[in-house]
């Protein structure tokens, strides 16, 4: 069993938990009354290479990364920094989050979009998210098969939120594309071996059309990662361990924004 198979089985236990507590119905009933999602396309199309921060307190990877302190101030700290979409993590077993976090976190950073990191393999899953002022939903896609992927996509967006397809491989990206995929993550963490090749953006998107959003995911460890990234063409990166292992974390978030915004950064034309 690869790593990723077993976060997932883990998260198929924890799910029936939930599922069992508050029903399908239940759960598409508060979807629905949530208050409507942000308009993350939009955040993320903004001029610059963008940053989406994450609230990660461990990892399958690295074990405990940081002693992280309120997630909820964690998050304010990186949206006043200026980071486009904070990422949450609520899988519990290996990360350490909770859908409780993310609550804490949507009603302290009200007016900045959120991205629930989680391993989604249930339409269950996508609605709870909803329910907890979710506006983007990652999906990945060596979790799912491809009508699932699909399907889930399509739910996603039905909800009015925006589906972060992540990917690792160029087989992956073109099932995401198959799928009608806007944004696509690529990953340079493989989640079955846990690998970090920083190299892996470069070789997948410049064979992505112009008009998908593309997210460098993993491995950033300041500025210069960045600008490596958007010099193979990324509109965002995602940024974990660097920002949650720094001395200041609203600093690394900040040296990041302004590197993102520089003018020597590239930017793929829009
Ligand atoms: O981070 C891990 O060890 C990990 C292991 C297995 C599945 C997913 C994992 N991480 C999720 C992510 O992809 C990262 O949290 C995210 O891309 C940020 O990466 P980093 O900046 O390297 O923490």
């Amino acid at each position: 069993m690869t790593v990723l198979e077993s976060i997932i089985e883990g998260v198929r236990e924890d799910l029936a938990v939930r599922e069992s507590a508050i029903p399908f119905d239940e759960i598409k009933q508060l979807s629905a009354a949530a208050t409507p999602p942000h308009d993350v396309l939009a955040a993320l199309k903004a001029p610059g290479v963008g940053v989406i921060a994450e609230v990660k307190r461990r990892s399958p990877s690295k074990g405990e990364l940081a002693e992280i302190g309120e997630p909820a101030e964690l998050a304010a700290d990186y949206a006043d920094a200026g980071a486009r979409v904070i990422s949450v993590l609520t899988e519990g077993r290996r990360f350490g989050g909770s859908l409780a976090d993310f609550d804490a976190v949507r009603a302290r950073v009200v007016g900045t979009p959120l991205l629930r990191k989680d391993f989604i393999v249930s339409p269950y899953q996508v609605h709870e998210a909803r329910a907890h002022g979710a506006d983007m939903v990652l999906l990945i896609v060596a979790a799912l098969e491809q009508n699932a992927l699909e399907a889930l996509l399509d739910r996603v967006e039905s909800l009015g939120m925006t589906a972060l397809v992540e990917v690792h491989t160029a087989e992956e990206a073109d099932r995401a594309l198959e799928a009608g995929a806007k944004v696509i993550g690529i990953n340079a963490r493989n989640l079955h071996t846990l690998e970090v090749d920083r190299d892996v953006f470069g070789r997948i998107a410049p064979g992505l059309p112009q008009h998908i959003l593309k997210i460098a995911e993993s491995g950033v460890r300041g500025p210069s990662d960045l600008m490596a990234y958007a010099g193979s063409g990324a509109d965002a990166v995602l940024v974990g361990e660097g920002l949650v292992t720094s001395d200041n974390p609203k600093t690394a978030v900040t040296q990041l924004v302004t590197a993102g915004s520089h003018p020597a950064c590239p930017r793929p034309s829009r």
